[in-house]
């Protein structure tokens, strides 16, 4: 496939306390969000003078691909847009098509499945390019990385290099503990089902860009984000520290069953069972943005304080060069036929999603979403 441009696609985070409320009614309009989960999120952001790190974390990362795509190629303009700050993406979008872009692949900021890491990013770029209209580029998307090793190497450097800042102790009394945002149960049940049983009905996987010919039949239907986590998890483990996977930053009405253990709990039953020292490792994202400053060197290393644990915070990629290296990889994959497609785990990846895959889970009161942003 020709393709002209490469777009960063991020979340986008507040940059000024006047910026906070309208960011978080972007967030979460039509998701039946509390209105008292906003206030006290807003409080968070508050903290930081209502910057997120978001952005200077977007900014950065362009910056060292745009770098990177110059010493060695592909030779494609780099742009960047947001889901729910400025830059907005159709901003972006209609930025491209008047440079006179016809075909951009998309690198995404998440690595997973599910509707919000990864349908909900290509349902706003699809309304990006509605609002920009005629003219505006095709924009396909680069597939999830969880287990590339230009991912996976980072996650794990961090983590050996974060329990090397801990006190001894007894074996088993230092645990690592991998963490990622939590989404509701349904949106995880249905997260990469349609696609995997599209892939597994027909064969068909390879011509679709499927890793292997033979998608692993022994995968569960639904699931993909909880699986993805799982894998990566046990590549970056370090084999002979016990860990666990579980969930932070949970969000929606209480009466919505979300994915669980939640961080703080979890280092309470961790504690009362005899464990003094913990490595937290937030595998489920790319870079130090708030959920990550605040929701666990704040309030989970508060709660550790308070049990009397040892904690300490692994870094995320950020701008590694491996992290670089692997998107320049990512995309040489989609415009060299034949080009390795690296991947450490066991879950299989393809480049495009069936249209049903990661749907949008139904919200109990919540409105649907209007079509304008910002
Ligand atoms: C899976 C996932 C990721 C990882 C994938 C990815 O990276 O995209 C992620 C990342 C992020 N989430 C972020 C911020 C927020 N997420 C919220 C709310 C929600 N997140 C959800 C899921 C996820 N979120 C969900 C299901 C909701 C409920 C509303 C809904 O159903 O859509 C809210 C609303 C307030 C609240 O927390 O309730 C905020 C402010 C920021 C920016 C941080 C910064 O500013 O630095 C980032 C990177
Ligand atoms: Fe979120």
């Amino acid at each position: 496939m020709e393709y002209d441009a490469f777009l960063l696609v991020s979340f986008g985070g507040p940059e000024g306390p006047d910026d906070v409320l309208p960011f978080l009614r972007n967030v979460t309009r039509g998701r039946g969000v509390p209105e008292e989960r906003l206030a006290e999120v807003a409080e968070h952001y508050r903290h930081f003078g209502g910057v997120s790190p978001i952005n200077e974390q977007s900014r950065a990362l362009l910056a060292a691909i745009t770098e990177r795509f110059a010493a060695d190629g592909p030779n494609l303009p780099t742009y960047w847009g947001n889901r729910n700050w400025h830059p907005f993406l159709t901003d972006t979008v209609r930025q491209m098509r008047d440079d006179g872009v016809r075909r951009a692949l998309a690198f995404v900021t998440s690595p997973y499945g599910s509707f919000s890491a990864c349908r909900q990013y290509q349902d706003d770029i699809a309304r990006a390019r509605a609002e920009v209209g005629d003219g505006a580029p095709v924009i396909d998307k680069i597939r999830h990385y969880h287990d590339h090793p230009g991912y996976v190497g980072p996650h794990a450097d961090a983590v050996r290099a974060a329990l090397a800042t801990l006190p001894e102790h007894e074996p088993g009394a230092t645990r690592l503990v991998f963490t990622a945002h939590s989404i509701p149960v349904t949106m995880a049940e249905a997260a990469g089902a349609a696609t995997m049983a599209a892939l597994t009905g027909d064969g068909s996987g390879s011509s679709r860009g499927v890793r292997s010919a033979e998608p692993d039949r022994s995968e569960p239907a639904g699931h993909r984000y909880e699986t993805q986590l799982d894998d990566l998890a046990r590549l970056v483990a370090t084999g002979d520290l016990p860990w666990d996977l579980v969930y932070q930053s949970r969000s929606g009405p209480p009466q919505v069953p979300w994915l669980g253990p939640d961080i703080n709990e979890h280092l309470t039953a961790l504690a009362r069972a005899g464990t003094r020292a913990v490595v937290v490792s937030p595998i489920g994202f790319i870079s130090d943005h708030l959920e990550v400053v605040w929701d666990l060197d704040t309030e989970a290393a508060e709660t550790a304080k308070s049990l009397g644990l040892d904690f300490v915070r692994a870094a995320t990629p950020g701008t590694d060069p491996r992290f670089v290296d692997m998107i320049r990889e990512l995309v040489l994959e989609r415009t060299e036929p034949g080009h390795p497609r690296a991947a450490l785990g066991n879950v299989p990846t393809w480049d495009f999603c069936d249209a049903a895959c990661c749907p949008a889970p139904k919200r109990p009161g919540a409105a649907t979403r209007p079509v304008t942003n910002g």
